[in-house]
């Protein structure tokens, strides 16, 4: 006998079990390396454990940033990773011609939005939400982008540039408390306007919340 459930018998219900479990693991047994899929809209299926799998892939061998379409996986390293974030690299994002062709990197987002904002001819006001639990690297995130700001838009040599960024990024750590003051604190938001400079806020309890 037959048992039925949601109007499918149980004998294809097992059947499409059985068939995505070899999907998955064709996949993940793929002549592709997984730690070169940089973008998880090329995983397939898409599985929890196939999208874990690609990123811990990826983490292993100290790639941390993924693209997932037209939003940015960063992955935290918990240690130094020498050169990810230097002055070259963020010179090299902002000098490409087509910076979403590099490798994912938060300077891709950086880049774009800065070229979206200096637009000759539709400038744009910008947004990044940078989202994640507590510890994930939203500050982390943060600072690096305002230093990315900080070396593109500026002469590489000017030291009243340098303390400039410096300042900017102490305003972020230094408004951390007053955000946590209203509780759940899990998203940043940066925003980039052509007319004024650049503010950020954050978002404690928006209904969509994205975590
Ligand atoms: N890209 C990175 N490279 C190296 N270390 C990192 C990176 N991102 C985060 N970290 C490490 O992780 C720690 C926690 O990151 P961070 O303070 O940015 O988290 P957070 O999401 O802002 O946390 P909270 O919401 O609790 O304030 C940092 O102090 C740093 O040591």
């Amino acid at each position: 006998m037959l048992q039925q459930l949601n109007g499918h018998s149980s004998s294809s219900h097992d059947q499409s079990r059985v068939s995505l479990r070899e999907d998955i693991q064709e996949f993940l047994s793929g002549e592709a390396p997984l730690h070169q899929l940089d973008d998880l809209t090329k995983v397939n299926p898409v599985t929890l454990e196939t999208v874990l799998r690609c990123l811990q892939a990826r983490y292993m061998m100290d790639t941390f940033y993924t693209n997932a379409g037209c939003t940015l996986v960063a992955l935290n390293p918990f240690k130094p990773v020498p050169g990810l974030y230097s002055p070259e690299m963020m010179r090299e994002y902002h000098a490409a011609s087509q910076p979403q062709k590099l490798k994912p990197h938060i300077f891709t987002v950086g880049e774009q939005t800065y070229r979206n904002v200096k637009s000759l001819i539709e400038p744009v006001n910008q947004s990044i939400v940078v989202s994640g639990e507590s510890g994930a690297g939203k500050t982390w995130t943060s600072r690096c982008l305002m230093k990315f700001y900080a070396v593109v838009a500026t002469s590489p040599t000017s030291w009243e540039n340098h303390k400039i960024a410096e300042r900017i990024e102490q305003r972020i750590l230094n408004s951390n408390p007053v955000m946590e003051a209203f509780g759940e604190f899990s998203n940043l938001v940066l925003y980039f306007s052509p007319i004024s400079s650049l503010g950020f806020a954050t978002w404690p309890s928006l209904p969509w919340n994205p975590q």
